[in-house]
């Protein structure tokens, strides 16, 4: 599989945030997105992951066969906010997606033991802490198959454990063939990912 953008453009508010970006990552391949506040890397990422039309060019899978023909369906986005319904529990959150996203692969109660959050999947996801709505959220990655994982600043608020927890999780998403753009302005432990720099 093959993750492709050409003459990538994006507009927010009829401005023009960026242009001409371009990268090719085949499976194992990760890219990091670098840039100051402001620089277009959110919207770089909602425009790959189809969240945001571009304003110029294309973003393409290819080899992604029948069942993932489309970065929206071989992709994770997993942005800012977290996507998750703040009265439901945890687990109800996570089954909710598991079922939407369709190609299972951990169970939530899993998911939730390799993200370090075993046992409190019965909680409402609106009384977690800011880093342990980030965990929850990385479980979504987990909890059904997608090649493509997108992510906005994942590591934002984690804990160190936590960080290093979700950089092998990384890693062994690219082992396994996966690939990963993700826009940080931390490191993120991938020697040998891409760079991209933003903005300057
Ligand atoms: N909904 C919107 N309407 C108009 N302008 C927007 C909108 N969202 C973002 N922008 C503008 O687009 C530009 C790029 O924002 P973006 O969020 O992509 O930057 P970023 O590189 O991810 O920044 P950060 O490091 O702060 O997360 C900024 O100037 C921002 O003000």
């Amino acid at each position: 599989m093959r993750l492709i953008a050409e003459n990538l453009g994006g507009e927010r508010g009829g401005e023009t945030v960026f242009s001409n970006i371009g990268f090719a990552l085949d499976k194992g391949g990760a890219l990091i997105v670098t840039g100051p506040n402001g620089a277009g890397k959110s919207t770089l990422l909602r425009v790959v992951a189809g969240l945001l039309p571009a304003a110029g060019g294309k973003v393409l899978v290819e080899g992604g066969g029948e069942a993932f023909p489309t970065v929206a369906s071989a992709a994770h986005y997993l942005g800012h906010l977290n996507a998750m319904k703040p009265a439901l529990s945890v687990e109800e959150n996570l089954g909710f997606w598991r079922a939407f996203q369709g190609d299972p692969a951990l169970g939530v109660e899993d998911a939730l033991e390799t993200v370090g959050l075993g046992g409190i999947g019965h909680l409402p996801f609106g009384y977690l802490s800011t880093g342990q709505r980030r965990r929850a959220s990385i479980a979504k990655l987990l909890v059904s198959r997608r090649p493509i994982w997108l992510l906005d600043e994942p590591t934002a608020g984690l804990d160190k454990a936590s960080e290093e927890r979700f950089a092998g999780l990384m890693r062994g998403h690219l082992r396994d063939g996966g690939i990963v753009v993700a826009a940080t302005h931390l490191p993120l432990g991938l020697d040998g990912a891409k760079a991209l720099r933003m903005g300057d």
